[in-house]
């Protein structure tokens, strides 16, 4: 892969939160793609032949005076993104059995000890969303499961997933480099799971899954959901994250309305997962 420049935001926030949530989900919205939160804001990225000048101009909570955003902006080539990860990277353990870290930190003793090299890609536990749909697959029982993971990232729900006994893992994710990642994650742990380039046109009803896994964003999902619920068994499961307590209302009325009943959520921070059955 060539060497990618990418756009990088370093943006102090004050009061941190809910700011810097609420900043970081404009900015995903828009299309920046990674995020690393620090104790001053978050440095945000998107490649440079997806930024446009006038993105940032629909990013509202910088004119919202109750909180003091500044921002400096620098191109940086990928590697060096790379080196910042590696500088801000601690290894995060979600309840008692379960860890992410990177190659370089010591192994845990954990029952599930997952090695993740995220570069570019979402997913290495530290955000919110992430560690709460671990939890709920930690809390799951996966073994034999057939589990389609929508929105895979660096491939972390569905790696977990599979080291949990699923007999039959697919991981999805619409982003060329989080695809490439996904497949390095998945063999740096041992784990089969099938990995592809795509989005929901994907599915079809030949393949049937016990349980989707979906962690993106409220609209992709409201859009989405009626064709993850196609593609599952009878009383097949949804686990969804990526969207606020106060979207729970909308993301539970589009589950309704395809046969899918709210069975529990999770919350840190104001954002929620949610357990979604048939
Ligand atoms: C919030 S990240 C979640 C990553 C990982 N599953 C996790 O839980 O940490 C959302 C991912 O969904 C991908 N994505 C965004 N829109 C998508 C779509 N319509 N279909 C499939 N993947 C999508 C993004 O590229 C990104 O990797």
């Amino acid at each position: 892969m060539e060497n990618t420049i990418y756009i990088e935001y370093s943006f102090t926030v004050l009061p941190l939160q809910p700011a810097t949530d609420i900043l970081i989900a404009e900015l995903g919205e828009v299309g920046f793609e990674s995020f690393v939160e620090n104790e001053t804001g978050v440095q945000a990225y998107i490649q440079k032949e997806e930024f446009e000048e006038g993105m940032m101009g629909s990013i509202d909570i910088l004119k919202n005076t109750d909180f003091t955003i500044s921002f400096e902006k620098k191109e940086i080539e990928q590697e060096n993104w790379n080196a910042t990860w590696e500088a801000n990277f601690n290894p995060i353990l979600v309840g008692e059995e379960c860890s992410v870290r990177a190659p370089f930190h010591e192994k845990p003793q954990v029952t599930y000890d997952i090695v993740i090299e995220p570069k570019m890609s979402f997913g290495t536990g530290h955000h919110e969303t992430t560690h709460m749909m671990l939890q709920m697959i930690i809390d799951h029982d996966f073994e034999g499961k057939s589990v389609l993971d929508m929105g895979s990232g660096t491939g972390v729900l569905a790696i977990l997933a599979a080291m949990k006994g699923a007999a039959n893992v697919e991981a999805i994710d619409i982003d060329n480099w989080c695809y490439h990642n996904a497949v390095e994650n998945v063999e740096r742990n041992k784990v089969q799971i099938s990995v592809f380039e795509g989005d929901v046109s994907l599915l079809n009803s030949d393949k049937m899954y016990d349980v989707v896994l979906a962690n993106i964003n409220r609209n992709i999902l409201i859009n989405d959901i009626p064709a993850y619920a196609k593609c599952l068994k009878p009383n097949g499961i949804l686990f969804v994250s990526g969207f606020y307590e106060d979207d729970i209302f909308a993301i539970s009325e589009i589950c309704n309305s395809c046969g899918l009943k709210f069975e529990k959520n999770i919350s840190r921070n104001n954002w929620v997962a949610v357990k979604y059955v048939f």
